[in-house]
């Protein structure tokens, strides 16, 4: 059985690249980094293993990267330097130019765990993880914002359309601008194979049609707790269909997945993720996920 090859959001994950928050993050000047006053280096390293125990449970194998100092403190967001498929990996370019140094670290991480590198962008391109969602196992979006574009889908169709995959852009809006973090995974969590998270009035109107084409249910979350979030409750990952983590804190977007029958777990992530932009998806990146 192939170790390797994730071309769904929400089938059983059972490998999953992650990064240990460590000096780099200690050291990390929020201002640079743009986490704001939630920040806290020790309570946030202290959230990530608590979070770690979470997918550790579920018996999910994790693939290490060592957090040893080199200064990339976004680097523990795996998500969005690399893009799993059954054909290899393929690393990408980063939207953050502060980014810009994490994909060869996934690159040498998957070579010492017998992963192909299926291919990597180059040039102009940009494309970050948290900008992309399977669709099916042939169809992935793209959004195309501050950290992705219209290059990097010309690319990645490229390398994917051999591999029987479309990749699909669409525009995302301004939002909070060119320093913060609005991933097109900002704004729609699968959680299920057609059970979707949403917060509908940022999606790109064209893309939240081709949902409803395929039949997908959209649950809308309370408007009030993404504001209070920063946008966070909305990142809820799944380790399996239907049984997903979030942070705490957000009852209100819990128990509107619960209605539709998902399972949902919480972990403390002010200082983790409320502060550094980024929830559980993104500090994950799926490298097997199966039927
Ligand atoms: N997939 C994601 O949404 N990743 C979050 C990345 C947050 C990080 N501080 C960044 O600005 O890139």
């Amino acid at each position: 059985m192939s170790r390797y090859g994730c071309q769904s959001m929400a089938a059983p994950m059972t490998r999953v690249l992650m990064r240990r928050p460590g000096e780099s993050l200690r050291r990390a000047d929020p201002a640079e980094w743009h986490y704001n006053d939630y920040f806290d280096a020790e309570k946030a390293i202290a959230q990530y293993d608590a979070f770690v125990e979470l997918v550790a449970a579920s018996g999910t194998e994790i693939v290490w990267l060592e957090d040893t100092g080199d200064g990339l403190s976004d680097a523990m967001f795996t998500r969005d330097a690399s893009l799993i498929t059954r054909a290899g990996a393929v690393l990408l370019r980063m939207g953050k130019p502060l980014r810009a140094g994490e994909p060869e670290l996934h690159g040498r991480a998957y070579e010492a765990a017998g992963i192909p590198v299926l291919g990597r962008l180059s040039g102009d391109a940009r494309i970050e993880g948290g900008d992309t969602l399977w669709l099916d196992e042939h169809t992935l979006v793209v959004g195309m914002g501050f950290r992705s574009n219209r290059e990097g889908v010309r690319q990645l169709n490229e390398l994917l359309n051999p591999q029987g995959i479309e990749v699909l852009g669409f525009d995302l809006p301004v939002w909070g601008g060119e320093a913060a973090c609005l991933h097109l995974m900002s704004v729609i969590s699968p959680l299920a194979e057609d059970v979707y998270l949403v917060h509908s009035r940022l999606i790109p109107a064209a893309l939240w049609s081709l949902m409803k084409e395929r039949g997908i249910t959209l649950i809308e979350a309370p408007e009030a707790e993404f504001h209070d979030s920063l946008g966070l409750n909305l990142n809820v990952m799944p380790l399996s269909p239907g049984d997903c983590l979030m942070i705490d804190g957000f009852p209100g977007t819990r128990t509107v997945m619960e209605r539709h029958g998902i399972r949902v777990r919480t972990f403390a992530g002010d200082a983790l993720c409320m502060a550094c932009e980024g929830g559980p998806t993104c500090l994950t990146n799926p490298i097997l996920r199966e039927a």
